[in-house]
């Protein structure tokens, strides 16, 4: 077991799917710190993990890697707060969608790594899709151990920073536009006259079935759907539907817009960083 302390300062949603893979990959809870706003979220946190609430500037002087989890509206604040007093020896692991590095290097003392992760909420049953960035000072080591905190909870994967964004868009907002098919597929059950417990269930197991033949046959997605896809079938009357709404392109655009959004808010924080 590694001998690096974590301190997640800003456990809300994210923070708390990384605190508690963690936990789940036996990292000891006396190697976990948490920070939060409300004190009420801090005791949340601590009842159910049995982990330590403490204060920012405490998780800074006493955490080895500190991973920023909090809006990236609030980064900015956070960081004034403590920036400049986090000691030699740091690694800063920012969590923020759109935050170039540079946000944080510009607001550290000279020196302190940075490591930029879009990671997802899959992490809540250890199948996140973590994507991993250097920034400046970060070397092989920072990277590695990144990859040591975040490999237990899905698969990592190495980019270079420019490209950070796009992953946003695909794989950090990604879980949303599944389970927003899901919804809509339960939704077509009902309309089809399914109980709705019924039609759940049959979506679930699909999609579940279905990502897992993605993921072991190694196939394009192309020609698994063909191979569900009969001449003259039910499926191709869908998938016409589908086609005929623009489904596709939809997708094209929405990604677009989160790619454009993880960009924008980078200029709205971070002026002249980017
Ligand atoms: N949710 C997701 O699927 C993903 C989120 N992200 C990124 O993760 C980050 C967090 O998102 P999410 O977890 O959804 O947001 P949440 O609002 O759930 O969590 C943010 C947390 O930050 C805490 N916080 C804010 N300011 C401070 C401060 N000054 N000191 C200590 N704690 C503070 C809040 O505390 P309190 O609760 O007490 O107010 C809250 O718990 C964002 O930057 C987002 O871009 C990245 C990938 C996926
Ligand atoms: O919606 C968001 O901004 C965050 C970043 C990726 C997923 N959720």
């Amino acid at each position: 077991m590694t001998k690096h302390s974590v301190a997640v300062i800003g456990a809300g949603k994210l923070g708390e799917v990384v605190l508690s893979g963690l936990l789940r990959a036996g990292w000891p809870p006396h190697q976990l710190l948490a920070t939060t706003r409300r004190p009420e979220r801090a005791a949340e946190l601590s009842e159910k993990y049995g982990i330590r609430p403490v204060l920012n500037l405490t998780a800074v002087t006493q955490a080895d890697v500190l991973a920023v989890a909090v809006k990236p509206q609030d980064a900015a604040k956070l960081l004034e707060d403590w920036g400049m007093k986090v000691p030699p020896g740091k690694l800063v692991v920012s969590l923020c969608a759109g935050l170039p590095t540079s946000f944080f290097t510009a607001r550290l003392p000279g020196g302190i790594p940075v490591v930029r992760v879009m990671t997802n909420t899959p992490a809540f049953v250890d199948q996140a899709m973590t994507v991993i960035s250097a920034g400046a000072y970060a070397t092989e080591e920072h990277l590695a151990l990144t990859e040591e905190i975040f490999q237990p909870l899905g698969a990592t994967l190495r980019v270079p920073e420019s490209q950070q964004d796009a992953v946003t868009a695909l794989s950090g907002s990604g879980p949303a536009y599944f389970y927003l098919l899901v919804e809509a597929m339960i939704d077509a059950g009902i309309l089809l006259g399914l109980p709705r417990q019924v039609a759940h269930e049959l979506v679930v197991q699909t999609a579940i079935g279905s990502a897992q033949m993605l993921r072991d046959s190694g196939e394009h997605p192309v020609k698994l759907r063909e191979a569900v896809t009969s001449p003259a079938g039910t499926t191709i009357a869908a998938i016409h539907e589908l086609e005929k709404h623009g489904v596709r392109a939809a997708f094209l655009t929405a990604l677009e817009a989160a790619r454009d959004r993880a960009s924008e808010i980078a200029v709205q924080m971070a002026p002249g960083t980017k």
